[in-house]
């Protein structure tokens, strides 16, 4: 350090450097204003940003006039970077643009589901069975919400089961019986929802529509819930990235659906101790970029009884606006997810439990 500090060559070639280096910069940064101005012209046309014949234009070009000393590979390489940081920018300016981000809408959406406000300040638990099996188990469990203050019931009609062979879900009378039962508690009914065709019937029945992990991306749907009267309960694809999670939440609200809730419930990994990985950085991050109130599945994430309370209090510590989770009379009969659900004693165990942190409200003074 004190031989370098003595050498004037070496200080009069790095002041060189540190003026290539701010020249460097000024270019740099007005190539990529450029680029920024290529991007809105091609978003006007409605051309596809990455345009690779370009790309290999300008390398082949830049390859033919390469005085050295740096190799072409370098030289390509060294462009590459230019040219994908460019992309990312023009990328960036268009995510600024989705109705779902905060840099659209700058506070927190309420979700109104009928009377009761979803986001925002307070903290909403969603439950009820996997599937509905019968009037007199969605009773049983509707009965528990009540006791509880709970207004949300979930219970899965349509079910997208990954085999053929299992129980496919009770369809419409399904959505019958949580509509009565629901009504007889003053509850709202969460239901999934898998065909476009079925939106309509189903805006008799449901308070919210349910979209699923597997059918996130399933397109028409999207367009359907966007269209659809009633606000969407939205889960993530199993193999999804935030990004793509997101721009599936933009297909609803973009058809005029605002009501939206996004539901992060597990990503599929190599681990084999949870029956998902929770993906808890996805809550911050979506809290982050979206105005949307956003939801964990304790249950689907884990697959297991016995970590659903650290679980639950980790997605609310995370910010998570509320917590879905799966309660059967008698989960070891259930005719989906029996491993999973919960029976009503250990519900009411976990709602004490998770009252404990603070973050959800206080029990009704009936409970005791
Ligand atoms: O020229 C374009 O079409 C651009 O979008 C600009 C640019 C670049 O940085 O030069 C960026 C991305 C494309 O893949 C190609 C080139």
């Amino acid at each position: 350090m004190s031989q370098e500090q003595k050498s004037p060559d070496l200080e009069r070639l790095r002041s060189r450097v540190d003026e290539i280096n701010q020249q460097l910069l000024e270019l740099l940064s007005q190539r990529a204003e450029l680029a920024k101005a290529i991007g809105e012209v091609k978003k006007a046309q409605g051309v596809n940003r990455f345009d690779p014949v370009r790309e290999r234009d300008m390398l082949d070009q830049l390859v033919a006039d390469n005085p050295g000393p740096f190799d072409n590979d370098t030289i390509r390489h060294l462009f590459k970077q230019i040219f994908k940081a460019s992309l990312d920018l023009q990328q960036k300016d268009h995510k600024k643009a989705l109705l779902v981000s905060r840099k659209r809408h700058p506070e927190d959406t309420v979700v109104h589901v009928g009377e009761i406000p979803v986001g925002h300040d307070t903290k909403t638990i969603v439950a009820g069975p996997c599937s509905v099996e019968s009037e007199d188990q969605v009773r049983q469990v509707a009965q528990a919400l009540r006791k509880q203050g709970i207004s949300l019931l979930r219970g899965g009609a349509f079910k997208p089961r990954t085999s053929p062979y299992d129980f496919q879900g009770m369809g419409i009378e399904g959505l019958q019986i949580l509509r009565r039962v629901a009504d007889e508690f003053d509850l709202k009914v969460i239901s999934e929802i898998v065909n476009p065709a079925d939106m309509e019937m189903a805006e008799q029945y449901v308070d919210v529509i349910q979209i699923g992990a597997r059918n996130m991306q399933n397109f028409e749907l999207l367009k359907a819930a966007g269209a659809a009267s009633r606000p969407v309960f939205l889960k993530r694809g199993m193999s999804a990235t935030v990004e793509e999670f997101l721009f599936a939440a933009e297909y609803i609200v973009s058809r005029g659906n605002s009501q939206v809730m996004l539901c992060e419930r597990g990503i599929r990994t190599y681990e084999k101790w949870t029956r998902n990985t929770l993906d808890i950085s996805a809550v911050p991050i979506l809290k982050q970029e979206s105005h949307l109130p956003v939801f964990v599945d304790i249950t689907h994430s884990t697959g297991r009884r016995d970590i659903q309370l650290p679980v639950a209090r980790a997605a609310l510590a995370a910010g998570a606006d509320g917590i879905m989770l799966e309660v059967h009379p008698d989960p070891s009969v259930a005719l989906s997810d029996a491993n999973q659900q919960i029976d009503i004693p250990r519900f009411h165990t976990f709602m004490e439990e998770i009252r404990q942190t603070g973050l959800v409200a206080p029990a009704p003074v009936t409970v005791g």
